[in-house]
């Protein structure tokens, strides 16, 4: 049985196959703003991206994810919290089955619908693959989507849901500029911690960006389209597939702004 966010195979059983579940740095966390302390030492974020990078659009059964070309440092992210050249590989997104919860951080408690993650690897490392198991390997965008104004470059991405709705469709998706999808202030969070789905690995630089970005409801509505189920097994829709905040175990936050 592989993991995955029913009742049987869901985040609390995660730990059965993944030990570090339990570990000191896992993700994610609910935000307390309050706790937060603000570094002066943090740099704004950098995130330079080529749209003639991005490859295509895939259901792997968990999420779907956007993949982009990473044999050059054409669509990267620097400064901010880190130090040296992080490329982008992948962005997905986690989601919920109503409009009430889907996000993975939580900011005081709050549930946001969604939330996008923009997956970047430590160019001193010599592939994604290797970067992910160490400490430092890699650093995690993470942007709150909110019910509020239609989002045309989202609506982009939704468009090709019709070709990627059962898990193992893949599809090519070229020229999609990232950076439209970023809010238009890059204020964040950052702390130590890990990737949020098995293999939960203790690697990811979280940046989490304050301002959310919006998408209508019934934006919204098209991601519980999508299936986690493959072509000719019972549909079951992608939804809830989010892991809960996990213990901060004495981590600090700190914010880039005050
Ligand atoms: C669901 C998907 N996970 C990732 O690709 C993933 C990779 C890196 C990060 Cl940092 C994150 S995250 N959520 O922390 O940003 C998620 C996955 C996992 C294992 C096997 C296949 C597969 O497709
Ligand atoms: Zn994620």
């Amino acid at each position: 049985m592989s993991w995955g966010y029913a009742a049987n195979n869901g985040p609390d059983k995660w730990a059965d196959n993944f030990p570090i579940a339990n570990g000191p740095r896992q993700s994610p966390i609910d935000i307390i703003p309050g706790e937060a302390s603000f570094d002066g030492g943090l740099k704004p974020l950098s995130l330079k991206y080529d749209p003639s990078t991005c490859l295509d659009i895939l259901n792997n059964g968990h999420s779907f994810q956007v993949t982009f070309a990473d044999d050059t440092n054409s669509s990267t992210l620097t400064d901010g919290p880190i130090s040296g050249i992080y490329r982008l590989k992948q962005f997905h997104f986690h989601w919920g089955a109503s409009d009430d919860k889907g996000s993975e951080h939580t900011v005081a408690g709050t549930k946001y619908p969604a939330e996008l993650h923009l997956v970047h690897w430590n160019t001193k490392y010599p592939s994604f693959g290797e970067a992910a198991s160490q400490p430092d390997g890699l650093a995690v965008v993470g942007v709150f989507l909110q019910i509020g104004d239609h989002n045309p470059s989202l609506q982009k991405v939704l468009d090709a849901f019709g070709a990627i709705k059962a898990k193992g469709k893949q599809t090519s998706f070229p020229g999609f500029d990232p950076a439209t999808l970023l809010p238009a202030c890059l204020d964040y969070w950052t702390y130590d911690g890990s990737l949020t789905t098995p293999p939960l690995l203790e690697s990811v630089t979280w940046i989490v960006c304050k301002q959310p970005i919006t998408l209508t409801s019934e934006q919204m509505a098209k991601f519980r389209c999508l299936l986690f189920s493959a072509e000719g097994e019972a549909e079951c829709c992608m939804v809830d597939n989010y892991r809960p905040p996990q213990p901060l175990k004495g981590r600090s936050v700190r914010a880039s702004f005050k």
